[in-house]
């Protein structure tokens, strides 16, 4: 008698794996219900894998360890990850060098708004050593590998080496401390400039895993894990950093920053965002992304 996986079983499946029950116990539960190994251990595989794009980090925070390993293993996640401790609702924190401010956080997506993460005198320091070398901005084209023009960029910018001036070394010494997360992890900073008109469409930051350039990128570093926007000045309107999935838009202000975080390169983190055309006057952002190893 052959069996057919049903909708109703890859259900149950799912549940029980939600609900914490280990790989093991589900199969086992499936075998004494009268399943035949291979099919049970195939629906089981099959189901948990195909179901990890629509589980949410609380689900799966939730899960049985196993259960989070496997999803983890499949999907190349990082268990650690870049992290601002905001248990005990506190309104500054320390990152070592300066107090920063917690201006809003949300969940999911994981977005931390930060004030005071950078004085008015490293804004305008980091700005003034960027504008000489600001060209047309480049994104990294997982088709290729490569870099390219994007349409969907139309601000300009360049990048930093680690280190390069003493406010960008203080600020990534600043970062490191104040997300857990090593200097040696994180891309040099890029500086971006839009004029009025200028934006960046919703985009992810993550490399796509389905584009073919994509191995060879994470070769140095792996996945970005995380993402710093940071404002260096203050368009008259428009320029805020946009989140569609969740209607958030956080305004560009000097001296701040919206941190946010995925675990996994996939959608289901909500962290689709874009920075929106600028209206009147210009903006000025550096960004620090986070890689899950060292990117030397
Ligand atoms: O300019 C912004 O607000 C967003 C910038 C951004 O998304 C990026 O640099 O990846
Ligand atoms: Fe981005």
């Amino acid at each position: 008698m052959s069996q057919t996986v049903t909708p109703e079983l890859r259900r149950w499946i799912i549940e029980q794996a939600s609900a914490g029950f280990s790989p093991e116990s589900v199969l086992k539960a499936m075998l004494d219900a009268g399943w035949q190994q291979p099919v049970a251990e195939q629906a089981l595989e099959r189901t948990l894998l195909e179901h990890l794009g629509s589980v949410t980090p609380q689900q799966l925070a939730q899960a049985a360890p196993e259960v989070r390993e496997a999803v983890n293993a499949a999907l190349g996640v990082s268990a650690q990850m870049p992290h601002i401790d905001l248990s005990g609702s506190p309104r500054r924190i320390d990152a070592g060098d300066r107090w920063v401010d917690v201006i809003t956080h949300l969940n999911h997506p994981r977005v931390v708004v930060l004030g005071n993460l950078l004085s008015p005198e490293e804004c305008d320091a980091i700005i003034e050593s960027a504008k000489p070398r600001m060209a047309r901005s480049l994104t990294v084209q997982t088709t290729t590998g490569g870099e390219e023009m994007n349409p969907d960029r139309t601000s300009n910018g360049m990048f930093f080496a680690r280190g390069q001036t003493p406010e960008v070394s203080a600020v990534e010494a600043r970062i490191a401390r104040l997300v857990g997360w090593p200097v040696e992890n994180g891309e040099g900073v890029q500086v971006l400039h839009y004029r009025p008109g200028a934006e960046y469409k919703p985009h992810y930051d993550y490399f796509d895993p389905a584009e073919p350039g994509t191995p060879t990128i994470l070769k140095r570093g792996g996945q970005r894990v995380a993402t710093l926007v940071m404002y260096l000045n203050e368009p008259t309107r428009g320029g805020g950093t946009t989140f569609p999935d969740v209607g958030l838009e956080v305004a560009p202000v000097r001296g701040h920053a919206v941190f946010f975080s995925y675990d996994r390169p996939h959608p289901s983190t909500r962290t689709l965002h874009g920075g929106a055309p600028v209206l009147e006057g210009e903006k000025w952002v550096a960004t620090k992304w986070l890689r899950e190893r060292e990117f030397a």
